[in-house]
C-alpha cells in the first residue's frame, strides 16, 4: 500500500525551488531572455557557463557559476544550448543524477536527427528526468514581453512529476503549458516552430492552380476569341470583367473539392464493405485540408461579392446603359418588359445572397472559439447538411445566371465551353453522388457499415436493430 501510495502522489518535496532557484546552462540569447523573464517572475536565477567570469549582458542580480556549481544548487536546470553541444554533459552525469533537464532546443531542419533532441539527452543522461518544453517561444518574445504569436508551451516528458512541475513553471511565468504526453511526442513538438501553415500549403496549391488555370481560358474565351473571330477589343475585361468570373468559379470548385473527399471515402467503404481500413494517403490528406479549403472558398465569395457590387459604377456598363435608352429614344421604340429575364435575375439573385449568407454561416462555425460551443452532432449538422445546401445554392445560382449560354447555347465551339460551364462539373458531381448516397438502401449499407456491421456477433446485430432508430 505504501510503494502504490508513493507512485501516485506527486512527491514534490525535493523540488522546493518553485519560485526560488532555476538553473540555465548557456548564456546566449535564449539563455539571458529566459532568465529576464524567470526573474520578473519572481524566480532566482543561476547560469551555468563555461566561462563564468568572461560572461557579460546576463540580467543584473544574478549568480553565474561553472557548469557543476551551477547544477549542483538547483534540481532544474534549462539547457539553453544547442544539441550538438550536449556531449560534454555526461561528464556531469553525477551532479545531473535525478535532476530535472528543460531542453529548449530546436533543429534547423525538421527531423533532421533520427530522434528528437529530448530523446538524445535522455539517452546520454539516463538518472536525469528530461522534459521538453519552450521551445516554441523565440528569445526576442521572451524580452520584449509581447508575445504576438502562440502564447503556448508544449510540454513533454517521460516523468510525469517533472513534467507537471515545469508545467507550473510555465503558468509561473505567464504563459500557458499544454501537456504533449511522453518523449515519444518530442519529435512533433520540435517540428512545429520549423512549419510553415503546413494545413494550408495543399489547399494554397489547389486553389493558385485553379485561379490561373481559369483566369488564362477565361482570357482565352473572352478577350482573344472576340478579338480574333468578332475583331473586338474587349481586353478591359481583365480587370473587373474576368476576376469577377476567376473567383465565383474557383470559389465553387473550392466548395465542392470540400465535399468530394467524403463522396469518395462513402463509395470505397461501400466497395470494400468495411470502414476497418485505411484510405488512400491522398485521401487522408485532403480530408485534413478541407477547412482550410472552405476558408479559402469564403475568401473568394467575398471577393465576388464585392466585384460584383462595383458593377454598376463601371464606365462600361454606364456607358451601354445610357447608350441603351438613347438608342431607344432615338428610334422612338420602347423594349418590352421581358418577364422571363426578371425571373431568371431574381432568381439567381435570391439564390446568390442565400448560398452567401450560408457560406458565411459555414465559415463562422468552423471559427475554433464558435466551434467549442457546439457538440460534435451540432458541428456535423451545419458543416455537412447547410455545407450541401450551399453547395446546392451557389450552384444553383450560377446555372441560373449561366442558363441561356449553356454549353450548346455557347457561343462558342463545342470544345471551348464558357469557363462557368466547366465550374459546374465538380459540384455536380458531388451534388449526384450525394443525392444517390443518400437514397434509403445505400444510406443504410454505409450506416451498416460505419457500425462495424461485419464484426457483430449475432446478439450485437439483433440488439442494434431494435436501436436502430437511435443510429445517426
Ligand atoms: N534563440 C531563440 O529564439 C530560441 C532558441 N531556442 C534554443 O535554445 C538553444 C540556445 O539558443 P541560442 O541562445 O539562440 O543560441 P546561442 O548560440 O546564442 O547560445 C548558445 C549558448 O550555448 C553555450 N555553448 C556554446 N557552445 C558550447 C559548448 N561547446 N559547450 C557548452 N556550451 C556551449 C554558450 O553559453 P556559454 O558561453 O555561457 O557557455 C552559448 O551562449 C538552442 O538549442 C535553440 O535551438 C529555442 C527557442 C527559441
Ligand atoms: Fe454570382
Amino acid at each position: 500500500m505504501e510503494k502504490l501510495n508513493s507512485n501516485l502522489i506527486p512527491l514534490r518535496t525535493d523540488f522546493t525551488e518553485k519560485k526560488d532557484r532555476i538553473c540555465i546552462f548557456g548564456t546566449g540569447d535564449f539563455g539571458r531572455s529566459l532568465g529576464l523573464k524567470m526573474l520578473q517572475s519572481g524566480y532566482s536565477v543561476i547560469y551555468g557557463s563555461r566561462n563564468p567570469n568572461a560572461v557579460s549582458m546576463v540580467p543584473k542580480g544574478v549568480e553565474v557559476l561553472n557548469h557543476a556549481e551551477a547544477a549542483q544548487k538547483c534540481s532544474v536546470i534549462f539547457l539553453a544550448m544547442h544539441r550538438n553541444h550536449y556531449s560534454f554533459l555526461a561528464e556531469l552525469s553525477d551532479v545531473l543524477q535525478g535532476k530535472i533537464l528543460v531542453d529548449v532546443s530546436n533543429n534547423l531542419k525538421i527531423n533532421q536527427y533520427p530522434e528528437s533532441n529530448a530523446e538524445y539527452l535522455a539517452s546520454i543522461l539516463p538518472g536525469a528526468k528530461v522534459v521538453k518544453a519552450f521551445n516554441t517561444v523565440s528569445a526576442w518574445a521572451l524580452q520584449s514581453g509581447t508575445l504576438d504569436a502562440s502564447r503556448q508551451v508544449f510540454v513533454c516528458s517521460n516523468d510525469n512529476i517533472a513534467k507537471h512541475f515545469v508545467m507550473d513553471i510555465v503558468r509561473g511565468t505567464g504563459l500557458t503549458p499544454q501537456d504533449r504526453g511522453s518523449l515519444l511526442a518530442a519529435r512533433d513538438v520540435e517540428n512545429y516552430p520549423l512549419q510553415l501553415f503546413p494545413m494550408w500549403r495543399l489547399p494554397m496549391y489547389i486553389c493558385a492552380g485553379l485561379t490561373v488555370f481559369v483566369f488564362l481560358y477565361c482570357v482565352m474565351t473572352m478577350v482573344v476569341y472576340t478579338a480574333i473571330y468578332e475583331k473586338k477589343d474587349v481586353s478591359y475585361y481583365i480587370l473587373v470583367t474576368i476576376p469577377n468570373k476567376v473567383f465565383p468559379i474557383v470559389s465553387l470548385m473550392l466548395l465542392a473539392l470540400v465535399y468530394l473527399p467524403g463522396v469518395f471515402a462513402a463509395i470505397i467503404q461501400l466497395h470494400r464493405g468495411t470502414k476497418y481500413s485505411r484510405f488512400p494517403n491522398f485521401l487522408d490528406q485532403w480530408m485534413l485540408c478541407r477547412k482550410q479549403l472552405g476558408l479559402v472558398a469564403l475568401a473568394y465569395a467575398f471577393l465576388h461579392a464585392i466585384y460584383t457590387l462595383v458593377i454598376p459604377i463601371r464606365y462600361s456598363v454606364s456607358f451601354r446603359r445610357n447608350n441603351g435608352i438613347i438608342e431607344q429614344i432615338k428610334s422612338n421604340n420602347t423594349r418590352p418588359f421581358l418577364y422571363s429575364s426578371t425571373w431568371r435575375s431574381d432568381t439567381y439573385l435570391a439564390f446568390g445572397i442565400l448560398g452567401f449568407f450560408f457560406y458565411i454561416l459555414l465559415g463562422i462555425t468552423s471559427l475554433p472559439s464558435v466551434s467549442n460551443t457546439v457538440n460534435w452532432r451540432e458541428f456535423r449538422f451545419v458543416q455537412s447538411k447547410l455545407g450541401y445546401l450551399t453547395l446546392l445554392l451557389c450552384t444553383a445560382h450560377a446555372m441560373v445566371y449561366g442558363w441561356d449560354r449553356f454549353l450548346i447555347f455557347s457561343r462558342f465551339k463545342w470544345y471551348l465551353p464558357p469557363a462557368y460551364t466547366l465550374a459546374l462539373i465538380i459540384p455536380c458531381i458531388v451534388l449526384i453522388f450525394k443525392f444517390i448516397l443518400i437514397t434509403p438502401c445505400i444510406d443504410q449499407r454505409i450506416t451498416q457499415i460505419r457500425q462495424g456491421w461485419e464484426r457483430m456477433s449475432k446478439t450485437q446485430k439483433d440488439t442494434h436493430l431494435q436501436n436502430d432508430n437511435l443510429a445517426i
